[in-house]
């Protein structure tokens, strides 16, 4: 019944740095969270004559380098001055419903309105009504017959029939559900940005030897960053020195501290309960998780779902349906009492506002226990695929693999294959290349100095030493892509796949001079959860990999559920598979963690993917499990089936409660009075019960 509409603030804009070129303006309205920094960033940029605009909503803070030129200047100051209203978000600016001081004196109003003389109660009545009245005319001339044009109706003839306390009585209980919709969608959005907790907008780093204090905007990679108890960690890095027991819980969900010390990587927004840290910055800035997972929520407020467009349709056209009820109902009994009982029911408000507050609740709980969903879409979508297709290394398994065999030829020795292999991959982050690395570094090896490194995805990679062509991959890689043979090393091959393990090639100026293998594990969960999906109605799970048959086959092996297995593919081999069950009428979801799983995960019905995923896997999906492991999955499922649950119920309620009510009041069984009560009171017990939606009734598997 309220309008959601934005009023920005006036912006007083104050520069507070500026050399030609170059300033920096700070304002109260640049820290205004419905304010979208990325249009406003992108606003300023497409000025002519401005170079580069950043932004910092933590400290309200914006700095612009442009051509010099004071009226360039001038011109970047207005604009900011006067952002247009696209630059604010509407759903999470704040709104202009009423506040319990009006819901107390429009419900006291209504109570006296009898006790009044007869002679007052019509003026005052009349007062009262203004704001409903003009609200009404107002959006009857803009938007055409919406929820205000009815309310404003309503009170109209209780008006012209002098039934004065009726009026005031409605006017009272439409102020009450307004505020509490109001607070209902408020905290679904409070609950969804307590998972970010505020950024910190200065940090602490080494500069020369000593400590200094700077803006969180002028942090760079390669930073030594200080943190002490109590603080937030601004950036993601590497510990260099310190201890410290860090709780993360805002980023991973998962509550129990973690002991961070020399070598441990952290994430930033992790809060150091004890210790103190030397953080060598990775990522800073917008490149933070913390960050990221701010975008993804910010992204996920904007976006509709398919069922939010759909109820506020619905919505919408049951309006003018209300409205010539009501007109049917004066034109048929000639009683404008009846017409004023039917009015007083009105659809749209539970229907709309359902599936914004269980949709963010349901995000919210889903946040807290390490599954961001990036949308209404995400949680929509993962409610109603049957088909789940898991990539395999790093997915099903651990990705954590590790190097077992080294078979050298000619007269290398071990050491040496290995650490060119290893030199060739440093800086890869593939699970092979990691557990190359890892075997490297166990055996004290110098990785020899390599130039001209080339990353084949779901192939390997090819770099030189001295000169010389070093290639490191699967077999199809170096004897179909490369021409180099393997079948010297068939034999050897063959008794390692039998184990279930990986091979890998390496080659050296165009002939093999190793073969290696590595043993990768299954997930300890995997099992248990394939069982609790299948419970929860996915009908056919797929696993495909790049890996060759054997391994793939020694891991489906252990994994009953499995309805499907494809092994030796390419990331478009995956990617078709997705498209082939998807034009057998399967909804397909799609699990993967890897750069080769991309392509999958973005022409699947939902993508999601796995905590230490890579960062393209993790921008192509749609869900992010935050903790490293599967339960995250079971977990969002069940999340995602409750919701759906719940929004078809509180949908067929709103429906069914107030088409009863629209009879009753249409044949006069009840007053305007009675039907203004029960459709309130049913709309405020609707958004309560969306408001409940937790999703945790069958959460994880034992
Ligand atoms: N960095 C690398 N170094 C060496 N070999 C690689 C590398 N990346 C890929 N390969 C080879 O290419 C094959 C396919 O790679 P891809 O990344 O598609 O699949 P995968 O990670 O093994 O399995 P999955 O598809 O289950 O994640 C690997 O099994 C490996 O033999
Ligand atoms: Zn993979």
């Amino acid at each position: 019944m309220t309008r959601i509409r934005y009023m920005p603030d006036n912006p007083s804009v104050q520069v507070v740095h500026s050399i030609p070129g170059r300033f920096r303006v700070k304002s109260r309205t640049f820290t205004n969270p419905a304010l979208d920094p990325d249009y406003v960033t992108a606003f300023i940029a497409a000025l002519p004559g401005v170079l580069q605009v950043r932004m910092n909503t933590g400290s309200g803070s914006i700095v612009v380098e442009h051509d010099p030129g004071a009226d360039v200047r001038d011109e970047i100051l207005l604009r900011l001055q006067n952002l247009p209203n696209e630059a604010f978000l509407p759903e999470v600016s704040q709104r202009s419903g009423p506040d319990l001081f009006e819901v107390g004196t429009r419900t006291f109003a209504a109570a006296i309105t009898p006790f009044l003389p007869r002679s007052l109660q019509g003026p005052f009545s009349w007062a009262l009504s203004i704001p409903t009245l003009v609200g009404g005319a107002e959006t009857l001339v803009t938007e055409g017959l919406k929820v205000e044009v009815l309310d404003a109706s309503v009170r109209l003839m209780s008006l012209a029939r002098k039934n004065y306390f009726v009026g005031n009585a409605v006017g009272a209980m439409l102020s009450m559900a307004a505020y509490f919709e109001e607070s209902s969608t408020r905290q679904a959005n409070d609950l969804l940005k307590n998972l970010l907790r505020p950024q910190a907008d200065r940090l602490r780093v080494e500069r020369d030897g000593t400590e200094v204090l700077i803006d969180s905007d002028q942090a760079m990679v390669g930073d030594i960053v200080i943190c002490g108890p109590g603080e937030m960690i601004p950036v993601d890095g590497l510990v260099i020195s310190g201890e410290a027991s860090v709780n993360a819980c805002s980023i991973t969900g998962e509550s129990s501290p973690v002991h961070a010390m020399p070598g441990s990587e952290v994430l930033s927004g992790g809060i150091i309960e004890e210790g103190r840290l030397r953080v060598e910055a990775l990522n800073v800035g917008k490149e933070t998780s913390m960050a990221r997972i701010g975008k993804f929520l910010e992204k996920s407020l904007r976006t509709q779902s398919g069922h939010q467009r759909w109820s506020h349709t619905l919505a919408d056209r049951l309006v003018p349906l209300t409205f010539g009820v009501g007109l049917g109902v004066y034109a048929l009994t000639g009683s404008a009492a009846r017409a004023a009982s039917v009015l007083a029911v009105d659809y749209s408000c539970a229907i709309k506002l359902a599936t914004p507050v269980a949709v963010r609740t349901a995000m919210y709980h889903a946040g807290k226990n390490g599954v961001l969903l990036k949308g209404a879409q995400a949680l929509e979508a993962l409610g109603s695929v049957d088909t789940l297709i898991f990539d395999k290394t790093g997915t099903l398994t651990h990705g954590l693999l590790e190097l077992t065999d080294i078979l050298p030829l000619e007269d290398f020795t071990e050491d040496e294959v290995l650490a060119l292999a290893a030199g060739a991959e440093e800086h890869y982050g593939h699970p092979v290349a990691r557990a190359v690395l890892k075997a490297a570094r166990e055996r004290n090896l110098s990785l020899p100095p390599i130039s001209q490194v080339d990353f084949i995805v779901a192939h390997g990679v090819s770099a030189y030493v001295d000169d010389k062509r070093v290639l490191v991959g699967s077999r199809h890689f170096i004897e179909e892509d490369e021409g180099i043979s393997c079948a010297e090393v068939d034999g050897e091959a063959e008794i390692l796949q039998d184990g279930g393990k990986t091979l890998l090639y390496l080659a050296l100026e165009g002939r093999l001079v190793a073969l290696m293998a590595l043993r990768d594990t299954l997930r300890s969960e995997a099992g248990a959860t394939l069982k609790a999906l299948k419970a929860s109605g996915f009908s056919h799970l797929v696993m495909l990999s790049g890996d060759q048959p054997r391994p793939v086959h020694a891991v489906a092996d252990q994994l009953k559920e499995l309805d499907e297995v494809h092994a030796g593919l390419k990331p478009e081999d995956k990617a078709r598979i997705v498209a082939r069950l998807k034009e057998e009428g399967r909804k397909v979801a799609f699990v993967g963690d890897g750069v080769n799983d991309s392509p999958a995960l973005l022409s699947a019905d939902v993508g999601i993917c796995m905590s230490e995923g890579a960062d393209l896997a993790r921008d192509a999906a749609q869900v992010v499990l935050m903790k490293d492991d599967l339960d995250g999955l079971v977990l969002a499922r069940s999340i995602a089936r409750d919701t759906s649950k719940v929004l078809h119920n509180a949908l067929w309620s709103a429906v069914g409660i107030n088409s009863t009510l629209l009879v009753l009041a249409g044949t006069g069984r009840i007053s305007t009075l009675t039907s203004a009560a029960l459709h309130n009171a049913s709309t405020i017990g609707i958004l309560a019960y969306a408001a409940m939606n937790k999703g945790e009734q069958d959460a994880l598997p034992s």
